[in-house]
């Protein structure tokens, strides 16, 4: 890929994130993290003090929330045993697919790429939640935070699903919101795309080094085609 545009013929894959990127999941993970604090007996959270702690996978939330509202030490067990029931009951009814997503992955498939989802959530949660919003048949793959050794932005993950695609990294194009999305892909030699209006930990998104922002999936049609070209701020 060079500078602003890419045409479709330079890749053979692409890697998704999930959480800011397909689905905005802040309602769940707000709902289930207060439903594990009231049940511990502890203050509340607001959404907009959840936000910026998504992305690192559900270990890290969980005990940035317990810090966040003063929990004593010795409770991250039950809250994280508290938290699987929780998000498990209530996955996808907070939570909606952004404007344009089901229709950028549907123009990844009709470009002729292999897709993988691949999240820092686990992957019992992904699953369910890509197939309850009706995602799941896009993918060829879907990787959660437990699918292997170490999370983004680690490129591990990245490097692993590229095998799994049997994709080389710079044929492999990375989609995703923030920054850990972003180092992954760089440090694994993928091209990366941002979305606009996902999380990234709080942090505006265009100071992160990607290729390209997006601000809805949708562009990616245009962004893949021959005279495509996608925006810098
Ligand atoms: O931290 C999470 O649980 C989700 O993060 P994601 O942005 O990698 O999907
Ligand atoms: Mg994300």
């Amino acid at each position: 890929m060079s500078g602003l545009h890419a045409r479709s013929q330079d890749f053979d894959a692409a890697i998704v994130d999930l959480d800011g990127t397909l689905v905005d999941t802040l309602g769940d993970f707000s709902a289930a993290l207060n439903a594990v604090l009231r049940e511990l007996g502890l203050p509340c959270i607001a959404a907009e003090d959840v936000a910026p702690r998504v992305g690192r996978g559900s270990e890290h939330l969980i005990q940035t929330v317990l810090d966040h509202v003063g929990a004593p030490p010795g409770l991250y067990e039950p809250a994280w045993a508290a938290y699987q029931r929780h998000y498990l009951a209530i996955n996808g009814r907070h939570s909606a697919v952004f404007e344009g997503a089901a229709d950028g992955l549907g123009a990844l498939r009709e470009a002729g790429l292999r897709l993988a989802c691949l999240t820092n959530k686990p992957g019992a949660f992904a699953r369910p939640l890509l197939q309850a919003k009706g995602l799941l048949k896009h993918f060829d793959f879907v990787f959660g935070g437990d699918a292997f050794e170490r999370k983004k932005p680690d490129p591990l993950p990245l490097l692993r699903a590229c095998e799994a695609l049997g994709s080389r990294p710079g044929r492999t194009l990375m989609v995703g919101d923030s920054r850990n999305d972003a180092q992954a892909a760089r440090a694994a030699g993928c091209p990366v795309v941002l979305v606009t209006y996902g999380y990234n930990h709080g942090e505006p998104v265009h100071e992160e080094d990607a290729d390209a922002f997006l601000d809805s999936l949708a562009q990616l049609r245009n962004w893949l085609s021959p005279s495509g070209r996608a925006t810098r701020p």
